[in-house]
């Protein structure tokens, strides 16, 4: 009997319920009571909704994030939030978002607060991170040498309580709590002190076995231990240190299911294999390799979980091939053989159900979180109960799929014989940046320390408002125009009043950077309700790419032309580049995604070149995921920078050499992919460093970093106004690495979730921050 469980569940709500929820909380418009009660009913819907399957996921419910609350869990909070008296969920936000000094309110409109709070009596918000390759966003933990941790397993024992409670105690499945595995949690938090955290596994194991004992106590019989970071490349020490973990906790009277997910354990798998648990969860999506080796290694009383369905696209599964390599295995493991989807369905939208506008024919090849888990129970049905048991289905799934190989929507031969000509050569400038820069200095003829924004303001209630009244057909197309016309002539009018150098149009009618895109590609289509939590309740629509890519007709030049024409200052053509369209959308699983993103970057080239032929004098072609789409093990690395710097370049680099290309990442790790960076040769990048104090730009400065950069001196995910002193300070930083010639001045990124009342005294300040550098230099 092939057992069917799942690792977590989106807890988002298939209408965003808790997003709204929090967010009336957070403004003050409902009690702590209303909150709780959206949590609880949203869990017991999604109880419910999985009751299906053997084993149900508690504990992967989250009020913000699940590695915070495994904070929470482990009494492991950061010294400045330590002791604070009143409400645990309160704190929970504090820790969570911060508290500005303007509000006793964990700062409102469901913002991230400022991690910097010199002097001032807010708390910093923990920082955050993206987890392991997703667009999903963490807490991060800190860790100093006298961390000291103790057990709160409240939380726990209440879900479980109350998923006991599903259908009146009359639910037949079985409950699984999920906690994030102790090195996994040491792993992917941060040591503020540089200590050595692995110092600490010994007392954190320590609590870990507390937990254990508690969850037993409450009849808990198996506990999902989640340990991703076995997926990535682990030195001995930490191999050493999983030994001595679980050799720990294996007296204690639960049974571990030990998952990881996210790709192939590769060194790993030994470790994995001898590691005294009862059972083992693999990511068979992408590392069905690996089934027989581990089973060669794996002891023969060990639980041997396959996560068979892909938790992080919206496919359906090719059933019948499941089941074809699925039936040896359950006839031999008989018992020991759980299924699963690959890894939490937290990175996929709820319910295909809701998508009662998407094209019929798409939506009969795709799979939400809902429809993944009928797949799983109906794996487990036809080899359980033999294939005739659910024949109908199979039948229905294999004429799905049959239906999405022929499809020429998918396959289009003009898009194919384009990409035979694609050559690295077009990614090829006309001229060495040094050529470029004195024909664009020429042209654009700025001052030192240009100053300039990274492409949104805010968008406010206001934006969004129209924008839902245009979908609901209650506003018209023109009527949609001249209000975004009229947001983009403010945010000129703002820019022009506080004489900032290259402007922007703000992005008002984008509802984000990739999704805006996605709407306007053929090869693309975009769901209604597929939301999927990015951060807290701040959430992203990642449109499907499931054919080749056309453009039909340019996406920003009107909007462009339009801003520019409210200005004789330089505007920015804005566009988000092919890496970043590809890693933030739904994916093709038929082809490389390098094939996929060679299409995407020829649609962007003639984008480009448009924005170019009507005169927009810079474009900025924003790379932000590039980095989080770095494969988990280095070994992979070049290749994936290979294929990536050279789309970005394809679509940017055919313009003229008096056109100047800009690029925008927003992250803070550059170091290992400097060369990558430089080899993209935009001829400025403006990067987030406002937070790492500049130190950042070491790399840039080591590296000899060729070009211009616009190093951020404006935390943009803080409340908090930035002083002109400080922007100052840092920019001097900046010029000790950087000859001031080739630097820019600018926010961090784009501001598109902070309101005009901090941004307006923020960038004045900034404004103010470049004169003053001016003229202590021309002194
Ligand atoms: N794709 C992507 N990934 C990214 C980023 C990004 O910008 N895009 N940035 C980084 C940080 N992540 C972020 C992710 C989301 C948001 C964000 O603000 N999301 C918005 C949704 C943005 C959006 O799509 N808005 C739509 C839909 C707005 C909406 O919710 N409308 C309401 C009605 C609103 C009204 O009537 O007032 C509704 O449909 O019910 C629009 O503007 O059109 C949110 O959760 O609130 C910000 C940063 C990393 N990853
Ligand atoms: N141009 C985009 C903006 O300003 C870049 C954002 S990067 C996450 O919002
Ligand atoms: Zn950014």
């Amino acid at each position: 009997m092939a057992i069917t469980h799942n690792l977590g569940f989106p807890r988002i709500g298939a209408q965003r319920e808790l997003k709204f929820a929090l967010e009336r909380y957070w403004r003050g418009e409902c009690s702590r009571d209303e909150l709780q009660a959206v949590g609880s009913t949203l869990r017991q819907r999604h109880w419910q909704q999985q009751a299906d399957l053997d084993w149900l996921p508690v504990g992967d419910f989250s009020f913000y994030d699940q590695v915070l609350d495994m904070s929470f869990t482990l009494g492991h909070l950061p010294q400045r939030v330590q002791g604070y008296q009143g409400d645990v969920l309160d704190n929970y936000f504090r820790v969570a978002r911060g508290r500005s000094v303007h509000t006793d309110h964990a700062v409102q409109h469901g913002e991230q607060a400022g991690a910097h709070c010199a002097g001032c009596h807010g708390v910093a918000a923990g920082e955050m991170t993206k987890w392991f390759d997703t667009n999903y966003h963490y807490i991060v933990p800190e860790f100093t040498a006298d961390s000291r941790f103790k057990l709160d397993a409240s939380r726990l024992l209440t879900q479980i309580a109350e998923a006991r409670q599903v259908n009146g105690g009359r639910l037949s499945t079985q409950i699984k709590p999920v906690i994030i595995g102790p090195l996994t949690y040491l792993a992917i938090g941060k040591a503020k002190d540089g200590s050595d955290k692995l110092a600490l596994l010994p007392q954190l194991v320590n609590v870990y076995a507390e937990l254990l004992a508690a969850l037993a106590a409450a009849g808990i019989d198996w506990v999902q231990m989640d340990e991703p970071i076995l997926v990535t490349d682990l030195d001995g020490r930490w191999q050493q240190g999983f030994e001595q973990a679980y050799q720990q906790l294996a007296d204690s009277r639960v049974r571990l299911l030990l998952t990881t997910y996210f790709g192939p354990l590769q060194d790993n798998l030994s470790l994995l294999a001898r590691l005294p648990v009862a059972g083992v969860h693999l990511d068979a999506v992408n590392a069905r390799d690996e089934i027989a080796p581990l089973l060669a290694q794996l002891p023969a009383d060990r639980v041997l979980s396959l996560g068979v369905i892909n938790g992080r696209n919206i496919w359906k599964s090719d059933l019948c091939a499941l089941l074809e390599w699925l039936t040896p295995l359950a006839a031999q493991l008989g018992d020991r053989l759980w299924l699963a989807p690959s890894c939490s369905l937290l990175h996929v939208p709820v319910d295909l159900e809701s998508e009662q506008q998407l094209d019929r024919e798409i939506r009969n090849w795709l799979a939400f979180a809902r429809q993944k888990l009928d797949e799983l129970t109906l794996l487990a049905r036809a080899l359980n109960d033999g294939r005739a048991s659910v024949a109908e289905a199979l039948t229905a799934n294999a004429a799905a799929l049959a239906s999405r190989r022929q499809s020429t929507r998918v396959h289009k031969p003009a898009v194919q014989a384009e990409l035979a000509t694609l050559s690295p050569a077009l990614g090829q400038r006309q001229s060495p940046y040094a050529v470029r820069a004195a024909k664009q200095a020429l042209r654009l003829d700025l001052p030192l320390y240009p100053t300039t924004t990274i492409g949104s303001f805010p968008q406010t209630a206001q934006i969004r408002a129209a924008r839902n009244d245009y979908r609901a057909g209650r506003l018209d197309a023109a009527g949609y125009q001249a209000a975004m016309q009229a947001e983009i002539a403010r945010s000129v009018r703002e820019q022009e009043a506080l004489g900032l150098d290259v402007l922007v149009h703000g992005e008002a009618e984008r509802n984000d950077m990739v999704e805006y895109f996605g709407e306007q590609l053929d090869g693309y289509v975009f769901s209604q309700f597929g939301w999927v939590q990015s951060y807290g309740s701040r959430c992203v629509k990642p449109p499907i790419l499931f054919g080749d890519i056309q453009r039909p007709q340019p996406m920003t030049v009107s909007w462009t032309r339009y801003a520019q024409s409210l200005t004789n200052k330089p505007m920015k053509g804005m566009l988000t580049g092919p890496v970043t369209i590809l890693n933030w959308s739904f994916v093709r699983d038929d082809q490389p995604r390098a094939v996929s993103c060679q299409q995407l970057a020829l649609a962007i080239r003639q984008e480009v070149q448009d924005l170019e032929r009507a005169g927009v004098s810079i474009i900025q072609i924003d790379e932000a995921a590039l980095r989080e789409g770095l494969p988990l093990r280095r070994a992979q690395w070049d290749e994936y920078l290979a294929w990536a710097i050279d789309c970005y370049r394809i679509s940017a680099n055919g313009v003229d050499d008096e056109t100047q290309i800009h690029t925008h990442m927003c992250y803070s790790e550059f170091n290992d992919i400097i060369a990558a960076i430089a080899q993209m040769d935009a001829d400025v990048i403006t990067i987030e460093t406002s937070r790492s104090d500049m130190e950042l730009l070491d790399a840039f400065d080591d590296f000899n970093y060729p070009n211009e950069i616009g190093p951020g001196v404006y935390d943009i995910h803080s409340p908090n106004i930035p002083t002109e002193a400080h922007m100052v300070q840092l920019m001097q930083k900046a010029a000790e690495r950087i000859p001031p010639q080739r630097l820019w001045v600018n926010p961090d990124c784009g501001l598109k979730t902070r309101q005009w009342a901090e941004v307006l005294p923020a960038l004045r300040n900034m404004v103010a921050a470049a004169r003053t550098l001016r003229a202590s230099t021309a002194a």
